[in-house]
């Protein structure tokens, strides 16, 4: 949450410099207040435990928070009973005429595919062709990062030769991003994936810039200048034993894995990891969840539907200019 400082305390610029949120009285002011509406496409198999590793995250804000769990239509679900889909799930068409403050979109174990190849690959290309319009900030995690930074940007996957598994140091890229406020300079992730997308094929790209990587993983979080679209390698709200599950269950499979770097105590897959990463995953999400959420989305969310319409008419009407002020539209102070 901001902190409310008088217009012209000195203590203002100070706080703004070390990229405190600091708001102005008289926006504060003009701010209303009303729940945030998060929609959750969990395309993991084990939906249960993704439900509870990113509501608990999710939770962790004074604001109050409304969601609703999305699975793909297209993909029968082998590991997820059809009771629990019907209870607590809906489908994206279902939803699909609404709009949201946040999505998150999680990761799937269909990383080896081809993009294409995965059953739910052209119902996913709809949802964020649709994102774009009607959420806010969208959330990609893990192979949803790699799958958006595919549709949204062109860019590809590359197979590793070993997996990228355990906990590792990660790096801010740069000053002052919202996201990563409060954060350390060095901070640890979890990374389990056996495929990785290059800082190469990202620099450059015209409206995205990499925000944090790590000398051993690799990109660790990539995001549009505008903060609508945000991809996430790693998986910072696993739990503590979820990369140990993995390990145990390949080990069980006769797979040739190694034991997830920099995580169990002297490399002894037979002691209790200690959890490094949980304050980060924390400060990610209740960061997501402020900045780019709550204090841009607007009051009316129906306003997100007219200012995408705005943007494409005003480019047609008055040439590049006119689109350039159409997207500088003052959503007004957010929620
Ligand atoms: C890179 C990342 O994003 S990491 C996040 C992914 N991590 C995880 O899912 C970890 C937990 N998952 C697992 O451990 C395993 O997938 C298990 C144990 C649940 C099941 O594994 P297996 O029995 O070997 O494979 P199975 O044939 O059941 O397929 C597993 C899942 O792969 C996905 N999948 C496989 N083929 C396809 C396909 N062509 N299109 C879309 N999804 C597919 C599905 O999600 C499927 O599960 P679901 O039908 O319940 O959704
Ligand atoms: N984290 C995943 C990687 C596979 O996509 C797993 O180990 O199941």
């Amino acid at each position: 949450m901001p902190i409310k400082i008088p217009d012209h305390l000195p203590a203002k610029e100070v706080l703004i410099n070390e990229n405190i949120f600091v708001m102005e009285e008289k926006v504060a002011f003009h701010q209303d207040i009303r729940p945030l509406r998060i929609a959750i496409m969990n395309l993991m198999p084990t939906k249960e435990t993704t439900e509870t590793q990113i509501l608990r995250l999710l939770s962790n804000t004074p604001l109050q928070v409304e969601f609703e769990l999305l699975h793909p239509a297209t993909h029968q679900s082998k590991n997820t009973s059809k009771e629990h889909l019907n209870l607590f799930y809906k489908t994206f068409d279902e939803v699909a005429d609404q709009q949201f403050d946040g999505m998150i979109i999680t990761g799937a174990p269909v990383e080896t595919m081809e993009f294409e190849d995965v059953t739910y690959w052209n119902e996913l290309t709809r949802i964020m062709e649709w994102s774009k319009a009607n959420v806010t900030s969208t959330l990609h995690i893990c192979w949803a990062s790699q799958a958006g930074l595919y549709y949204h940007f062109g860019v590809p996957k590359y197979p590793l030769s070993d997996k990228m598994f355990g906990v590792f140091p990660h790096r801010i890229n740069k000053a002052n991003v919202k996201l990563l406020r409060g954060f350390d300079e060095i901070f640890m992730v979890p990374q389990s994936r056996h495929t990785e997308v290059r800082r190469e094929d990202l620099e450059g790209l015209p409206g995205l810039e990499i925000l944090s990587e790590s000398e051993e993983a690799g990109v660790y979080i990539a995001a549009t200048t505008d903060g609508r679209q945000i991809f996430v390698t790693g998986h910072s709200e696993y739990d503590p034993c979820t990369l140990k599950w993995e390990y145990d269950r390949d080990v069980g499979k006769g797979m040739d894995i190694a034991i997830p770097h920099n995580y169990y105590p002297d490399n002894d897959p037979a002691k209790l990891p200690p959890i490094t990463w949980r304050a980060h995953a924390n400060l990610l999400f209740s960061n997501w969840l402020n900045y780019y959420v709550y204090q841009e989305t607007p009051y009316d969310l129906s306003e997100l539907k007219k200012q995408a319409e705005l943007l494409p008419a005003a480019a047609a009407q008055h040439g590049r200019q006119a689109a350039v002020e159409a997207e500088a539209y003052d959503w007004g102070a957010g929620i």
